[in-house]
């Protein structure tokens, strides 16, 4: 699903009301309407509701909200806020009609004393600043956002579109921003929902579609995306009937030093989970019987050393599909000169992650020999060590989109909602895991799982897709049935065929 910019949503939206065609009036009853759809799907008519306005079309949506949840026999008091702004033509409308109709139901606020005393139990509804907030919310106007956001506790509060106060393309930090336990965002997701910065504000994301005009939508390039099932669907190849082990690949996996054979072996087990044909994982000595009873499916390789990795680079040859690299690896000048001697030789896409990513940070010259198309996977501290620092959220993904493209690889960050930039500068959000999954070695087992992809021909952007879709859907249904708190890195290994059987059920 494509993410547009808030300019890109006003020009949707103006696309719909000349080539749908409908009037800019009919289309706000209409997208104001699923908000009030979907509250009226969850709470029933004793529910008391305070909806807050502001002047503009995001105000506009909230008397829709009120007029038709007040017909539908609510108790709802519009709260309006009078600061001054000339109010919205659609505002205007919508206004004179709830004013007609439920004149008792009106309360005009013109500043923070006039705050109303909420009913224990009442819902909040924010519809103050959607799309159009061009500046941070001031004066008397942030009261009242600090006012709704003291009883959050008390209250469930529900953003219509955003939560107020937050901008959708650009950063927020220290300014006044709703709370919202709900977003109920049309049409699309917006950017600052994806990001770390601004985790305390949207809530859950409910997108609505509102009906905007679908070939704007297909004729519209977007720089950002969020991954979703349809997409999983073109990217997934079904195994052929005739396959053998030699269809799907053989992948190397160079991981493990003494202490850290555990991320050794999980993404093994991974890669092989994920479908790899055949894998090799070139260990320490010391690594050999872990690794040979840690997964038995796998072969073997030993080091010259005992206790890590030396002489990896006279192992990659042609006959491996792809190599992954890094998983508890350790940084040691041998290991970092065998790194850089592999790279002399081996020129296809690789997975690169933890302590070669540490590697990369140290030299970085060798960033500029990995293979194009290689992947690398850093969470936030590796990225900040391979690539520098920025002063917020918004900065940080710039930068590494401008990697990304500056180096041809594919560059993935780590998180809530993982980034994936990839060369020609479209970054992807993965929609799929949960905060369980942030446990020593999930990062170990999505490397296991892009090797075994890219070992079986899916292109490096195919294997990033679909690979970090499936650990993060592996995640939830370990989260479903173990617990975010107590499912563990191995877990998401488990749940890695349940994964694939409900996402691409096969076909009978
Ligand atoms: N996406 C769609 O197709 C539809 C969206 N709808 C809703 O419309 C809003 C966007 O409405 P808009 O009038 O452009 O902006 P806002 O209501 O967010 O803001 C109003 C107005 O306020 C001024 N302003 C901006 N920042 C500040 C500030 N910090 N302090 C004071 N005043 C400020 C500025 O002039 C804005 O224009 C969208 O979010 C949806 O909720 C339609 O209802 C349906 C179609
Ligand atoms: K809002």
């Amino acid at each position: 699903m494509k993410i547009f910019t808030a300019a890109q949503i006003r020009e949707a939206d103006a696309y719909t009301i000349s080539n749908e065609p409908i009037s800019s009036t009919s289309l706000m009853e209409r997208a104001a309407g699923r908000c009030a759809a979907w509250i009226e799907d969850r709470y029933t008519p004793a529910q008391p509701i305070y909806i807050f306005c502001g002047k503009g079309n995001n105000g506009g949506d909230g008397l829709v909200i009120a007029l038709q949840l007040l017909q539908q026999g609510y108790p709802v008091t519009a709260c309006l806020l009078e600061y001054g702004s000339r109010a919205s033509e659609d505002y205007t409308i919508h206004f004179r009609q709830l004013h007609q109709q439920y004149p008792g139901r009106i309360r005009e606020i013109a500043d923070v004393t006039g705050f109303p005393e909420l009913p224990p139990g009442a819902v909040i509804i924010d519809a103050i600043f959607g799309t159009g907030l061009n500046k941070p919310i001031e004066g008397w106007l942030a009261g009242i956002v600090h006012k709704i956001n003291d009883v959050k506790r008390q209250h469930t509060i529900i953003a219509v579109d955003m939560p107020s106060g937050l901008m959708a393309d650009g950063s927020s930090r220290n300014m006044p921003v709703i709370h919202a336990q709900y977003t109920l965002s049309f049409q699309f997701y917006k950017l600052a929902f994806l990001l770390p910065e601004n985790a305390a504000f949207a809530g859950q994301v409910h997108v609505l579609p509102i009906g905007l005009h679908p070939e704007y939508i297909t004729q519209t390039p977007a720089r950002y995306h969020i991954t979703d099932i349809d997409m999983m669907r073109t990217i997934y190849q079904p195994r052929q009937p005739f396959a053998h082990k030699g269809t799907y690949g053989h992948a190397l996996l160079i991981a493990g030093s003494r202490g850290t054979m555990g991320a050794a072996v999980l993404a093994a087990r991974a890669c092989l989970r994920a479908g790899a044909g055949l894998l090799t994982c070139h260990v320490p000595q010391c690594g050999y019987e872990i690794m040979q009873l840690g997964e038995p499916a796998a072969m073997c390789s030993t080091d010259e050393q005992p206790d890590f990795n030396t002489h990896f680079h006279e192992q990659a040859d042609a006959r491996y599909k792809t190599i992954g690299i890094g998983p508890g690896l350790g940084t040691s000048a041998a290991t970092a000169r065998s790194f850089e001697k592999l790279l002399a030789v081996y020129k296809r896409p690789m997975v690169i992650d933890a302590d070669a990513l540490n590697i990369l940070s140290v030299y970085p010259y060798l960033l500029y020999q990995l293979p194009a198309g290689s992947i690398l996977t850093p969470h936030p501290k590796e990225f900040e060590r391979l690539f520098g620092s920025t002063t917020n959220d918004f900065e940080r993904l710039e930068l590494l989109s401008r990697q990304a493209v500056r180096l041809q690889l594919y560059i993935l960050l780590k998180g809530r909602y993982t980034a994936i930039a990839c060369p020609d500068g479209a970054v992807y959000f993965n929609a799929t895991g949960n905060p369980g999954m942030a446990t020593g070695g999930s990062g170990d087992v999505l490397t296991g799982i892009l090797t075994g992809l890219l070992a079986q021909d899916y292109s490096p952007k195919a294997a990033i897709l679909l690979g970090v879709w499936l650990h993060g859907y592996a995640g939830d249904l370990a989260s479903a049935e173990l617990s975010q708190e107590a499912m563990t890195a191995g877990d998401i290994i488990n749940f890695m065929g349940k994964a694939f059987l409900s996402c691409f059920p096969p076909e009978m």
